[in-house]
């Protein structure tokens, strides 16, 4: 269990000081898939670098099954980082790159060979192993550091974008391979991306960050169908924000009332608004449905529907001023006969919609 508390970063001084990590505090479990996920300059990065020992906090501690980790150097800690670039020694076959962090560990001879087999069985690279990395392909080098990276049987394994190089085909194979390789050894992976779809197809749970700050960490499912704030709801998918008043608001359970003057049940988080003001309603375009503009939540304007394969966008106009794009899976046997300017109406059901902290 990986304990950050308070970890604060700040590069150069005075004028120039930076802030790329502003208190950031967050307990990863073990065996856990974590994803950091976040735009670019979000600090991502940096908070590896710090878990890794690559950079010292300007405060807070970090600490691994209650050791302090800071104080050791990144050498000693039971940490392994698989870089973006792999940074594998072309001139060293694939089973020299293997065994290379095992040799450095002075471990004997016979522990070596066994691991680097299991190794290469693990990422289905035994053909290879005498192949130099500089004659494999991309999707293969990911392979062997992620092997590499392995074989010392770290208890955490530190990815920074490791999937950014590899083509979108291979990217989806390897998002696959990454979760087998975690359940398989047991190993608590932090993953940093700032790929949305990436972070929820893989993880357990998911840290979406800002600025150098946390600003919700929850299961996929949960960020996604409960963003905390507009930030977040607006990163991760597409969303739609719509004006409301919040009547009252118990635990995660809110009433709101819409502009047509209709209530409805809506998720908010504990430290949301308080009741009795304005606020916006989070409803992803896939929770909506066309509904008879005479009893509908939302009544408005067809203004486009754009077919896109695997679904359909409606966009409405709204009567109250704005505007909700909502999206129909299609079937089949389902073609939409609605024409543009059509009088319609957008609904939800109860739960659906999130409050949203700002
Ligand atoms: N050594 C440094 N000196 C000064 N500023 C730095 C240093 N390292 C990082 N930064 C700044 O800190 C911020 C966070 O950087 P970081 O690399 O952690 O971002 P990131 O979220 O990983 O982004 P990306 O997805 O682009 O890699 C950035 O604005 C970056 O410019």
């Amino acid at each position: 269990m990986i304990e950050i508390d308070g970890a604060t970063k700040i590069f150069g001084a005075g004028a120039d000081a930076f802030t790329a990590l502003d208190d950031v505090t967050v307990t990863i479990d073990s065996n856990e898939f974590f994803t950091l996920l976040g735009p670019s300059g979000c600090g991502k990065t940096t908070l590896l670098r710090v878990i890794a020992g690559f950079i010292d906090p300007t405060r807070g501690s970090v600490k691994l099954d209650g050791q302090n980790l800071l104080d050791q150097p990144p050498y000693k800690r039971p940490v392994n980082t698989v870089f973006q670039s792999y940074a594998l020694f072309p001139h060293l076959t694939v089973a020299q790159n293997i065994a290379f962090g095992l040799e450095m560990l002075n471990r004997p001879k016979a522990e070596i060979k066994s691991t680097v087999e299991e190794m290469l069985a693990l990422v289905k690279m035994e053909p290879m192993a005498d192949r130099k990395t500089s004659e494999i392909s991309g999707g293969q080098q990911q392979r062997v550091a992620l092997a590499r990276a392995l074989a010392p049987r770290p208890k955490v394994l530190l990815l920074d974008e490791p999937l950014s190089a590899l083509d979108f085909k291979l990217r989806k194979e390897m998002q696959l391979e990454l979760k087998r390789l975690q359940s398989e050894t047991g190993i608590t992976f932090i993953f940093v991306t700032h790929d949305q779809e990436e972070a929820l197809t893989m993880s357990d749970r998911i840290a979406v960050m800002n600025a150098g700050t946390i600003r919700q960490i929850g299961g996929p499912r949960d960020i996604y169908d409960h963003p905390a704030e507009r930030f977040v709801a607006d990163f991760i998918g597409d969303t739609n924000f719509i004006d409301a008043e919040l009547l009252s608001a118990e635990g995660s359970a809110a009433t709101v009332r819409l502009a047509s003057g209709k209530e409805i049940m809506a998720r908010a988080s504990e430290d949301g608004p308080p009741a009795g003001g304005p606020v916006t309603l989070a409803i992803r375009p896939e929770h909506a449905k066309l509904d008879d503009p005479d009893t509908a939540l939302l009544p408005g304007t067809l203004r486009e529907v754009v077919y896109f394969g695997t679904d359909t966008h409606f966009h409405v106009d709204l009567e109250d001023g704005g505007s909700f794009v909502l999206r129909r899976q299609n079937q089949p046997d389902q073609e939409t006969t609605l024409q543009n300017g059509a009088r319609i109406g957008v609904s939800f059901p109860d739960g659906v919609g999130q409050v949203l902290r700002d």
